[in-house]
């Protein structure tokens, strides 16, 4: 990966939480310069604070034409830290926003017409490097700027083009919001093994490692999930019985994550109405 546009003109971050610093992380050890980097924060961790001595600006003056400022601030907020960002609207410096909901019209609404505009969907599992991103760009990105976004992404997981904006909210809905899911996939699962007996903690380890060790499986098999499914399931054994229930048409797995996936979509759209 080459960040060196990154490097010769900056990178800005607005917003460096969870998922800001997750990126930050990320392209700090693809070999982004810290010094090429100024976040914008009014609370900044103890861990960005920590990279000041490494050179990365911290709440100091914008630099002038950036390469790319990244929005990761809360969809509520961006009413407050928009403004700040006006300055850069100058059509040179790339934007990308992560924010759930927020329209790429609204953000050249605040930030310029002639502004250069990415949106991107990633997921916490950036963290580890295993996230998984969505972009898509306005008019005003080139193929340049595409691949730069795409770099910055690729630092922390895996990244795909959409077609169209209208795919963003299914998209939020499934792998921005997924993991909380497979999270409460794993509390679930080791409560009910609690239930049938087994100590707290051992549980939880079989719960969480069963769930890493499918995912892993499920990315590196060359069958699809459907034919993973089949082959842990012995005819007439345990897990054709777990399935009897999970797989109900009424009540089951399939019915309860549309309802999820559907309830986190239509947020998605709401959001970017507030
Ligand atoms: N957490 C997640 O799983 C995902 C979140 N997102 C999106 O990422 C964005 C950030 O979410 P998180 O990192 O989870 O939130 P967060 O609350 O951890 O981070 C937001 C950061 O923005 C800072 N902030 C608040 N007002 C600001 C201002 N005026 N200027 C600059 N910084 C300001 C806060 O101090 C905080 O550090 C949201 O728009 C969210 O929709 C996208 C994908 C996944
Ligand atoms: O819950 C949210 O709104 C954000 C967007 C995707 C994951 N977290």
């Amino acid at each position: 990966m080459t960040l060196s546009r990154v490097n010769e003109n900056g990178l800005v971050l607005l917003g460096c939480g969870k998922m800001g610093s997750a990126m930050l992380q990320g392209w700090l050890a693809q070999g982004l310069n810290a010094n090429s980097v100024t976040v914008i924060d009014p609370h900044p961790s103890q861990w960005v604070q920590g990279l000041v001595q490494q050179g990365l600006h911290l709440n100091e003056p914008l630099p002038t034409t950036p390469a790319i400022c990244i929005i990761a601030v809360k969809p509520q907020m961006m009413g407050d830290a928009l403004p700040a960002l006006r300055a850069l609207g100058n059509g040179t410096t790339v934007f990308l926003s992560i924010a759930a909901g927020t329209s790429i019209g609204a953000f050249a609404d605040a930030l310029g017409d002639q502004s250069p505009i990415i949106r991107a969907m990633p997921n916490t599992p950036a963290a580890v490097g295993q996230g998984i991103t969505a972009l898509i760009g306005n008019a005003h990105i080139n193929d340049a700027d595409m691949q730069m976004g795409e770099a910055l992404l690729s630092a922390v997981g895996q990244t795909v083009r959409l077609a169209s904006e209208d795919q963003m909210d299914a998209v939020t809905a499934v792998s921005g919001s997924g993991p909380a899911y497979v999270f409460h996939l794993i509390e679930t699962l080791a409560a009910a093994g609690v239930a049938q007996g087994l100590p707290k903690d051992m549980a939880l380890q079989l719960a969480k490692a069963t769930v890493a060790g499918a995912g892993a499986l499920a990315q590196a098999a060359d069958e699809d999930p459907t034919q993973l499914r089949i082959n842990v399931t012995s005819p007439n054994g345990t897990t054709a019985a777990a399935l009897e229930v999970l797989m109900n048409e009424t009540d089951g797995f399939p019915a309860l994550l549309n309802r999820a996936v559907t309830a986190a979509a239509d947020r998605s759209r709401e959001l970017g109405k507030e």
